[in-house]
């Protein structure tokens, strides 16, 4: 047996084209353009990629890309003062700040200035709460990818036992949330669980955002169950060259799993999808329409 392979590439464009026409309709029905705004601090070579295919994406959705660039050794202040600009700006709808920012910054208090409307990110702790309280709120993308590709495989996930694996706040935490609306069964393991691979074999859904390349193997894996790997390292080959691997053995996985996503082409294609339903939805709540259709 050999598991399904669930192509995040051809998911996040279908999502990408459903975003595009509901953004040419609120533009023409409305004269709304949807403006998304990412700020980069510091030169990271892989942030300066993510940020090119955003920008890329954005524009191709018809939304506008407005992109900030700031050194290294910006302040505090200076960031600061940028994003209450971008809170004022009437053309941006949705403000992301990449994370993780230069040692001697502070990341709380720039998530918090950032306006929770306009928190596409959903990491703001007005949304953060309001997800964790079964309240409407903007969710971070990652996770939000996370449960549309496990929906191209189930149509329904109650009853379903999950593991989440990793509990940061971009990924891990509010991934519990959105898997609790779903009404699965949400274990949370992460750095200090003990018996990790009995936790996993127990599990219909494998969430892994841990970070650790190839850490999840494939018999640790229940027959037949969905795994969906978050993780996305680039170590290197005999050849001098790089490759991505994810959190989960994927050659192992295969042979046991049900379906799969692969790295690169699963997860991180969806992210950045989702960053665009988000900014629609921000936008259209700050220009007090209706929700759109995605
Ligand atoms: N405030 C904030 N929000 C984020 O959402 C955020 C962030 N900071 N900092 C960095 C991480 C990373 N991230 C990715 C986005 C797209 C891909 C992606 O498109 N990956 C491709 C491959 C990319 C490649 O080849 O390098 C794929 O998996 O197919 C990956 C990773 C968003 N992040």
């Amino acid at each position: 047996m050999t598991a399904e392979i669930i192509d995040g590439k051809v998911i996040a464009a279908e999502l990408r084209a459903r975003v595009a026409d509901e953004v040419a309709r609120v533009k023409r029905e409305h004269n709304l353009v949807p403006g998304l705004a990412v700020v980069l601090v510091g030169n990271d070579p892989a942030s300066e990629v993510y940020v090119r295919s955003k920008r890329t994406q954005t524009q191709a959705a018809g939304m506008t890309s407005f992109e900030h660039k700031l050194p290294a050794d910006v302040s505090q202040a200076d960031l600061l003062a940028l994003v209450a600009k971008l809170n004022r700006d009437p053309a941006v709808h949705g403000i992301l700040v990449q994370l993780p920012l230069p040692k001697g910054l502070n990341t709380e208090a720039v998530i918090n200035a950032i306006d929770p409307a306009k928190d596409v990110d959903g990491l703001h702790p007005n949304n953060a709460g309001r997800l964790a309280g079964g309240f409407e709120a903007l969710s971070p993308c990652t996770p939000l990818g996370c449960i549309i590709l496990t929906k191209s495989v189930h149509a329904s996930l109650e009853g379903m036992n999950a593991i989440v694996l990793g509990r940061s706040n971009l990924v891990g935490r509010p991934l519990v949330q959105l898997l609790l609306n779903e009404n699965a069964t949400v274990t949370i393991a992460h750095s200090r669980s003990r018996d990790l691979p009995d936790l996993v074999k127990r599990a219909d859904l494998v969430y892994a955002a841990v970070g650790k390349a190839e850490m999840v193997r494939g018999d640790w894996l229940k027959p037949g169950a969905t795994v969906i790997d978050i993780g996305i390292t680039r170590i290197p080959k005999e050849d001098g060259k790089t490759r991505l691997v994810g959190d989960v053995a994927y050659q192992e996985a295969l042979g046991v799993a049900g379906a799969i996503t692969p790295v690169p082409g699963g997860v991180g294609q969806m992210t950045v999808a989702c960053l665009l339903v988000n900014t629609l939805r921000a936008a259209c709540a700050i220009a007090g329409l209706p929700k759109p259709a995605v």
